[in-house]
């Protein structure tokens, strides 16, 4: 399988005063169309690693390559263009705009993503309905179950059809039987050929990974391998 993310010796130091070395010497390839699970306990580098496979950061050492290409050389802009097309965001807290529907939630990223609007709105029901909220299009996020909105913000993420999915603690707020379901839900994104990774601190969600790696004080270390 080709690489579709591949960091090499990344180490990022925030600057404080005093400064703080969060990431060391992280190496990680993740294979296209693989499920890796990053864990570690609170307090690791787990959102900081997170914030840098994601663009968001930038990594004060090492090189990072996503989609082969080294992200070091590109613009603030190229990074914003990338994160809206190629990368999907799924957080613990949703994060989906509070008055604007479940319709529109997803709408907006596939407008930020460049989709023409005679198109978005059609994609946005397609999205919807495959997460099973079809009949929840037009209800605020105020209506909607813990489960319901984490649907809602899976369906923003995937409607630009990300090459990665990237999870941060996805079903931290959620009862187990709904967590149950999300995961189901992040397998079939993985089954379906996208490639996600997951941060979490927690075993279960560790557990449906196919690849798992530790993140601890900053240093990765590859796991015992989880079921595949
Ligand atoms: N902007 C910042 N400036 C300085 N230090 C920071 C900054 N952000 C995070 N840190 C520190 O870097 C370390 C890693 O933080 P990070 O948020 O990546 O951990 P985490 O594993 O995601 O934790 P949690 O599971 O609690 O969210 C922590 O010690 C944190 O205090």
């Amino acid at each position: 399988m080709t690489a579709l993310l591949d960091l090499r010796g990344i180490g990022l130091t925030y600057p404080g005063p005093p400064p703080y070395r969060a990431l060391r010497e992280c190496d990680l390839t993740v294979a296209a169309g693989d499920h890796v699970v990053i864990l570690g306990p609170s307090g690791s580098g787990k959102s900081t690693l997170l914030n840098v496979v994601g663009l968001l950061d930038r990594p004060t050492e090492g090189r990072y390559e996503f989609e082969g290409v080294d992200t070091a050389g590109l613009g603030n802009a190229r990074r914003a263009g990338l994160r809206a097309r190629r990368i999907g965001f799924v957080f613990q807290a949703f994060h989906l705009m509070p008055h604007r529907s479940a319709l529109d939630n997803v709408t907006v990223a596939l407008m930020y993503s460049g989709v023409p609007s005679a198109r978005r709105r059609r994609t946005g029901l397609e999205m919807l309905d495959r997460v099973g909220l079809a009949h929840r299009a037009y209800a605020l996020p105020s209506q909607l179950s813990g489960g319901e909105r984490q649907r809602v913000a899976i369906a923003r993420a995937l409607a630009p059809q990300p090459a990665l999915l990237l999870c941060d603690e996805p079903t931290g707020n959620l009862d187990s039987a709904t967590a149950e379901r999300i995961l189901d839900l992040i397998e079939e994104v993985r089954a379906a050929g996208q490639t996600v990774v997951t941060i979490t601190h927690d075993p279960v969600v560790a557990a449906r990974g196919r690849r798992a790696v530790t993140i601890r004080d900053g240093r990765l270390t590859e796991s015992t391998p989880a079921a595949t």
